[in-house]
């Protein structure tokens, strides 16, 4: 069902059902409102009579386990209901994980640690939000780990992190990016340097699990991984990898029978793995869409949004006093390289950059590394600038950065193959 008027329109769903729509105009912005029974939008639960505001982009579903009548002020794409949902199964994966959790509780043990995988667009990350949202409901604090490089909803596109969940995601904007662990790979994709990418998974894996310890509610909440869409070949071996790095004690295959199978027949038995359908919501996104996707998530790093916005700084830096490396060398063979080195190690080298023309609109990543001599690849960063403007014959880049100059002293940047073109008005 098409939705054209402005007008206000009230649906009643029944339980089990959910409404869908998805807003694609520039301007369009759309209210909705609980008006009487219970319902919830990925696990966070709608206040009654509170309007929430959808604009552009948005592509979402209000679900209800037992019926709600649902008012929309507003012009929509596409807006219909569905009775066909995965939602029982997703809470049942959910009453599994707080099995584990209890237990864990009880023998002061760590809690479970869940990896989503699946191809694209499959709701892998929907997924991550349902189980986070119902685990904090149930009064844990999970982390969540996001290992997807292309989406980068922790931090930006091109690094990994991991964030404590202590509430449920906000129905507008999900769940507050505040303090997050993140981990610069630099590369849209982890094939943008895979040996890299694998290193940066197990330090984050090693030391999220070393944090858990810390705190006893957290301990026994565990993690759940949200994971990259690349499934087959190395895409495969790099899930493998994430699994092994994390212990995950259940793996949540959505979509894909070839996936299932594969991870039943590789992975310890001990690890549950478990078939999910994907819900017939989801929305299958083009190449461009995910360019706009991940322009717009750096978009938000430095502007914010309409609700919270930010106010970034701009200032200028002489090439001398950048101290820019960039991870990983131009791969050679085996045969020409010093004695004792694998051309593996060559993608881990961390390189000086010069600085020239080729830096403009580049991401530079501020390391917690003073000096290349730390482990670079190991520590994380702090944040990020993004080059401005190259000007060769000042020998000077002006950067946009969250904060104001100057640049942390021995600020070490690590150079991003991602780029932003700040066209902010
Ligand atoms: N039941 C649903 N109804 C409507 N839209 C949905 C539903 N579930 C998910 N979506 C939307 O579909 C889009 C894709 O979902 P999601 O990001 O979870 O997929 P993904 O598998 O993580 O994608 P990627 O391949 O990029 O990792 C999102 O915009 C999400 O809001």
């Amino acid at each position: 069902m098409t939705e054209d008027s402005s007008e206000t329109k009230e649906y009643t769903l029944e339980a089990d059902s959910e409404l869908r729509f998805e807003i694609e105009h520039k301007d369009a912005k759309v209210l909705v409102s609980l008006v009487s029974g219970f319902a919830e939008l990925f696990g966070t639960e709608l206040v009654k009579k509170k309007k929430y505001q959808f604009c552009m982009g948005a592509k979402v579903a209000i679900f209800t386990y037992h019926g709600c009548v649902l008012q929309v002020i507003g012009k929509m794409d596409v807006c219909y209901v569905s009775k066909e949902t995965p939602m029982i199964q997703y809470v049942n994966c959910h009453a599994a994980l707080e099995q584990f959790r209890v237990e864990a509780e009880e023998q002061d043990k760590r809690g479970p640690v869940a990896l989503v995988v699946g191809p694209l667009d499959v709701g892998k990350s929907t997924l991550c939000r349902i189980l986070l949202n119902y685990a904090v409901r149930a009064g844990r604090r999970p982390l969540y780990a996001d290992i997807d490089v292309g989406q980068g909803a922790i931090a930006i596109p091109g690094n990994v992190g991991t964030i404590l969940i202590e509430r449920p995601a906000s129905v507008e904007d999900g769940f507050p990016k505040t303090a997050p662990l993140v981990y610069h790979v630099g590369h849209k994709s982890p094939s943008g340097n895979s040996v890299l990418y694998n290193s940066v998974v197990s330090k984050m894996a090693e030391v999220t699990l070393k944090s858990l310890d810390a705190n006893k509610r957290t301990k026994s909440s565990g993690i759940i991984v949200n994971t990259c869409g690349w499934v087959k070949g190395s895409g495969y071996a790099h899930l493998l990898h994430a699994a092994r790095a994390y212990g995950a004690c259940a793996i949540f295959v959505l979509d894909q029978e070839r996936l299932y199978n594969e991870l039943l027949r590789d992975v310890p038995e001990n690890v549950q793995v478990v078939l999910l359908p994907k819900s017939g919501g989801v929305v299958e996104r083009s190449k461009e869409v995910r360019h706009e996707a991940r322009d717009q998530r750096i978009k938000e790093y430095f502007y914010g949004n309409v609700r919270a916005p930010f106010y970034p700084f701009s200032f200028e830096v002489k090439f001398a006093d950048l101290r820019l490396y960039k991870i990983g060398a131009p791969p050679l063979p085996d045969s020409c390289m010093p004695i004792g080195m694998k051309a593996e190690d060559n993608q881990k080298k961390v390189v000086a950059v010069t600085p020239s023309q080729a830096l403009l609109h580049h991401i530079l990543a501020l390391s917690f590394a003073e000096s290349i001599d730390d482990d670079v690849i190991g520590t994380n960063v702090a944040g990020f600038c993004c080059v401005t403007e190259v000007d060769m014959e000042r020998q000077a880049v002006m950067l946009l950065s969250p904060q104001p100059r100057p640049l942390p002293p021995n600020a070490l940047l690590l150079w991003s193959e991602m780029q932003f073109m700040d066209n902010h008005a």
